[in-house]
């Protein structure tokens, strides 16, 4: 994915970095769960943290809010040190998926609220919260109460309370998470905007691969209170590394040892690819790439071929993802008519090939 909004040569996590933005080692305990994460970003950057149910990506925003405490690490935002700082004193800023507004102020209240709490005056207040409704394109909606306002714009208006302050982390908990489908394209693409022309570090957290690919420049993948992968969207999309971030863009993927144009995958049968490497290896090919029979072909060209029995069918847009174990588990897309011609149902034998040069390997 290219990302023609900021540029990304600001070197997220880069040594020798400049101390502006963040830099943090964040070690969180809570009972049975340790959280042990490091995240840095340059500003401008906007970082997402994605990563599976229960994975610890709320309790590294709460720790860099400092609503739960560091058991460990450090908290550094522009050189300062933050990990004593109460919340409230932090330059920080979050946007709920729940938006949390005064239900008793109107909105412009609301975003009044911020710079009120950092010393400005009532009417100053009032006038910034003014310009950033206007921003934000609700200054017909100023005077209104939280609930008379739709979840979109109620959403904006706690994205202009956060900014309001001028903060210089910006955190962000599934803010679109509680939209509609319709509505969510539209506060993403002005989020978007939003983030482009925020000068300071954003750190968001989202379940949804698409709202991270959209609006953060860093992925940075949890998984069990661990940093599993990092790197640009278009990175982790090319080159997944656990099951999770691989399922996650749609991908089969195995890992193994590669002798050349083969790897052999761990616990069982070999994928050739057109790649020539040595080692621990992944190899990935997208569920589109596998053609299934009936029957075991001969002659076909295609130098991977398995037989697998169907555990599972299951409509995916116009196509059908088949779920299939056996030699290699791995997930098969195929038309509602080529899945009806073979009159694919659970528990059938398939033979499924998949060409080498539609597979990808890289080192482990
Ligand atoms: N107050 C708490 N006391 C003890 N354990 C907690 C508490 N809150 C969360 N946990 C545990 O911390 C772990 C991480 O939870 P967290 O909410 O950070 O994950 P998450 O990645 O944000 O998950 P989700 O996507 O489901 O919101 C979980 O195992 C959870 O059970």
């Amino acid at each position: 994915m290219t990302d023609t909004r900021k540029s990304t040569q600001n070197a997220v996590g880069a040594p020798g970095r400049a101390a502006d933005g963040l830099a943090a080692r964040l070690v969180v305990e809570r009972g049975a769960f340790r959280l042990d994460v490091t995240l840095t970003a340059a500003p401008g950057d906007v970082v997402a943290l994605l990563g599976p149910n229960g994975a610890g990506k709320t309790t590294a925003l709460r720790a860099l809010a400092g609503l739960v405490p560091l058991a460990g690490g450090h908290l550094r935002l522009d050189g300062a040190e933050l990990d004593r700082t109460p919340p409230e004193s932090r330059p920080v800023g979050v946007v709920f998926q729940d938006y949390l507004l005064f239900p008793h102020l109107s909105a412009l209240d609301n975003v009044a609220f911020g710079p009120r709490c950092h010393g400005a005056s009532r009417a100053e207040a009032r006038a910034q919260a003014a310009a950033w409704l206007e921003r934000m394109g609700l200054a017909e909606h100023a005077a209104a109460k939280p609930r008379r306002l739709s979840g979109g714009q109620a959403q904006r208006v706690a994205l202009a309370r956060a900014l309001a302050t001028h903060p210089r982390l910006l955190l962000l908990d599934e803010p679109l998470a509680a939209l509609d489908a319709r509505t969510r394209l539209d506060v993403r693409a002005q989020l978007r905007r939003h983030l482009a022309d925020f000068e300071a570090v954003a750190v968001l957290v989202t379940h949804d691969p698409l709202d991270a690919m959209v609006l953060a420049d860093h992925l940075v993948v949890i998984e069990d209170g661990r940093v599993v992968q990092e790197g640009t969207p278009a990175d982790i999309a090319r080159h997944p590394r656990t099951d999770y971030i691989a399922h996650l863009v749609g991908l089969n993927l195995y890992r193994g040892q590669a002798r050349g144009h083969a790897v052999q995958v761990d616990g069982g049968c070999v994928v050739t690819t057109t790649e020539d490497l040595t080692g621990p290896a992944f190899v990935a090919f997208a569920p589109g790439a596998v053609t299934l029979h009936r029957e075991r072909p001969a002659g076909s060209s295609a130098r991977n071929l398995w037989r697998c029995e169907v555990a599972g069918l299951q409509s995916h847009g116009d196509q059908i993802r088949a779920d299939l174990t056996g030699e290699l588990p791995l997930a098969a897309d195929l038309t509602t008519v080529a899945a009806a011609e073979l009159d694919l149902r659970p528990g059938a034998t398939v033979w499924a090939t998949v060409k080498a040069a539609q597979t990808h390997a890289y080192p482990a």
